[in-house]
């Protein structure tokens, strides 16, 4: 049978041709990325633009199968293109890129596709295109990997929880005084060698931050946080030493660190009530040898060996910062730096009673390198694949009446299994009322023509918008959120006389209008996000500038404390126009008729598609439906 009866069997023939006008936009050719491309090109999608920042590394070729030992070195996304170009008549465009870049990928080219896949790898490039399909409407599935674990989520703008509905894991990050004064276990020590000890050794212009006051100290006694930000002070003289370039001083550094600073730390009584102490190295056992030896990185050295090898690396590492510049970064393939680390985590452990680790196990600690698995990422690629056939409406079998009613998030787990089940998958959640992205603004796009971004002062920007959005001028605050900055507000008018070229103002930049004028029922507009994109105009004049046909709804102005309380309820209604993406209004029970009326208002002059839901809308998700992977 062939692929082409296949398909029509699954989606219909009618449905086959709207896949095959549909255009989209893949973000990522690595990974996950190449999978994609594969499934979105057998399933005959129209147009596929792939837009990827790197070139191909020889890690890449146990899972990124389409590519070859001769492609090392060239743009993934044109290579990944060549490699599928034959499988059938998609058309696909390669794009060698940052998303992120608005000259490039400014916010109309996004407008020009129907969805958009992530295949990436970080937060940042994650929360950027989810803020563009917010920004433009346009559907997203939004997927990722970490060894065996995976997750897949469609998130459908204004309907589904977008990315930045949930709060997502950052790294872990421990306590200050567990770091520096109480290790107890190999990863407290490799954080201390390496984000401590290397850094303020061989990084130029460390400045001791130690005096923030929102630091995690992991502790009040004021004798501990005093010795920690004099040590650092301290280790400031020590970065001298290996700036002198003068070896003779290795054994300082050794007594400095494992000798004397632990010396202090034990004269702090209250930190070892309950814990054991800690042994200080012997003054005979830092007579150093600089001679470079070969030594196993996979098993775990002997304590007289550890220093050796820590003394004769601070000597290669010593001559090295002179011929490049005095800096020197932490890099897990660097062998000297990762030497540096790992022997001075392991004089740590051993003077703490923790054990020792092998440098291997220590690179991987350090370079937090957690294998990639093809399966995992054709499994969530697949996923990725379906869904975007329902998100779409291609599937006959499968209509919703809501997106909120698809199933279709998937979490795959390996680890902390549930139920013995690989998969799971559930329902979409609607957005999360407190959500800063796609919830507490109202967005929209404002078109400048080119020729005018350096005559048009800020000042003429507040007029346009207040008189559009019956803003009051007085109560205005302009922030550019790009570049985290105040333009202006009520006692900071000394940036409205210039102009947007001299502010820095570009198609790309978002500012984020607030009007903090609030009425006697205690009731405000909500604030406004407007992306700025240019018009290519040469004669354009203010008059050309468009604005998103938008009223702006009032809702209450809450103080941080009311916003904390979880109790009130929520009414979302969705205002879709050309240019406005959502609207939505918080609700509390005893003047929700009047907010409704308002809302209604601002409705009716706009050509609206409206869905209403339930009050009380916020869901939290069980993850009850469970698929079992065969
Ligand atoms: N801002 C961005 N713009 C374009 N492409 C990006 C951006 N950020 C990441 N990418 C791409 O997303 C892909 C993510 O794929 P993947 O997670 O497999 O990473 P990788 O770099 O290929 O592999 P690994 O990190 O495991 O060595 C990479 O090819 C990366 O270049
Ligand atoms: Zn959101």
């Amino acid at each position: 049978m062939s692929r082409d009866s296949n398909i029509t069997k699954i989606i219909g023939a009618e449905n086959l041709k709207k896949l095959r006008s549909t255009k989209c936009l893949l973000i990522g050719a690595g990974g996950i990325g190449s999978e994609l491309l594969k499934d979105l090109i057998m399933m005959e999608f129209g147009e596929i633009h792939i837009v990827d920042l790197d070139t191909i590394d020889l890690s890449n070729l146990n899972r990124q199968f389409l590519f070859r030992q001769r492609d090392i070195k060239q743009p993934k996304s044109s290579t990944a293109v060549k490699a599928v170009q034959g499988f059938n008549n998609s058309k696909l465009v390669p794009y060698e890129g940052n998303i992120m870049d608005t000259t490039q990928f400014p916010l109309h080219w996004f407008g020009s596709f129907d969805i958009i896949f992530n295949a990436l790898d970080n937060l940042a490039a994650r929360r950027y295109v989810n803020k563009m399909s917010q920004f433009l409407s346009i559907p997203l599935l939004e997927s990722g990997t970490s060894g065996f674990d995976g997750y897949m989520q469609p998130i459908i703008p204004g309907e589904t929880e977008c990315f930045d509905c949930t709060k997502k894991e950052t790294p872990k990050t421990f306590p200050v005084c567990t770091i520096r004064s109480t290790p107890s276990q190999p990863i407290h020590c490799i954080v201390w060698a390496k984000n401590f000890l290397f850094s303020q050794l061989f990084t130029a212009d460390v400045s001791a931050d130690d005096d923030s006051e929102s630091k995690d100290w992991g502790t009040t006694d004021k004798d501990e946080i005093k010795r920690i930000k004099q040590e650092t002070n301290e280790l400031q003289e020590l970065q001298k030493i290996i700036l002198s370039g003068d070896n003779t001083l290795i054994p300082k550094i050794l007594e400095k660190i494992f000798i004397h600073d632990i010396e202090k730390l034990l004269k702090i009584e209250n930190l070892w009530k309950n814990r054991i102490r800690p042994t200080p190295l012997k003054d005979n056992q830092t007579v150093v040898d600089l001679n470079d030896k070969n030594l196993d990185l996979s098993i775990v050295w002997s304590i007289h060996d550890q220093i050796q090898k820590f003394s004769s690396i601070t000597n290669k590492l010593m001559k090295r910062m002179k011929n490049e510049d005095n800096h020197i970064e932490f890099d897990k393939d660097d062998e000297d730096t990762l030497e540096f680390v790992a022997t001075a985590a392991n004089i740590r452990s051993q003077i703490f009673n923790i054990p020792m680790k092998s440098v291997f196990d220590i690179k991987q600690i350090a370079g937090n390198i957690i294998p990639a698995i093809a399966t995992t990422n054709a499994i969530i690629a697949g996923l990725s694949a379906l869904v975007s056939l329902r998100v779409l409406h291609l599937l006959n079998y499968a209509q919703i009446s809501k997106p909120v009613e698809l199933n279709m998030a998937f979490t795959a787990k390996a680890s902390n299994m549930s139920h013995n089940r690989y998969l799971t998958n559930r329902t979409l959640a609607k957005p999360n009322c407190k959500c800063p992205v796609c919830q507490k603004v109202v967005r929209g796009v404002m078109q400048i023509p080119t020729n005018i971004f350096s005559t048009l002062k800020l000042n003429d920007i507040i007029n346009i918008l207040s008189e559009k959005y019956n803003f009051d001028t007085e109560e205005l605050a302009i922030l550019d959120t790009t570049g985290q900055r105040l333009l202006s507000d009520f006692d900071f008018d000394s940036l409205d006389d210039k102009t947007l070229e001299e502010i820095h103002i570009k198609a790309g930049s978002v500012l984020l209008v607030t009007d903090e004028t609030e009425d006697d029922n205690g009731m405000g507009l909500k604030p406004l996000e407007l992306y700025i994109d240019d018009i290519e105009m040469n004669n354009g004049t203010a008059d050309d500038i468009k604005l998103p046909e938008i009223k702006i709804p009032l809702v209450k102005m809450t103080t941080s404390e009311e916003e904390n309380n979880e109790s009130s309820s929520v009414e979302t209604a969705v205002i879709q126009t050309n240019e406005v993406i959502s609207l939505d209004i918080d609700e509390e029970d005893n003047n929700a008729d009047s907010k409704k009326r308002k809302l209604s208002d601002a409705a009716s002059n706009v050509e609206t598609k409206k869905s209403k839901t339930e009050a009380d809308n916020v869901s939290i998700i069980e993850e009850d439906d469970i698929i079992e992977l065969n």
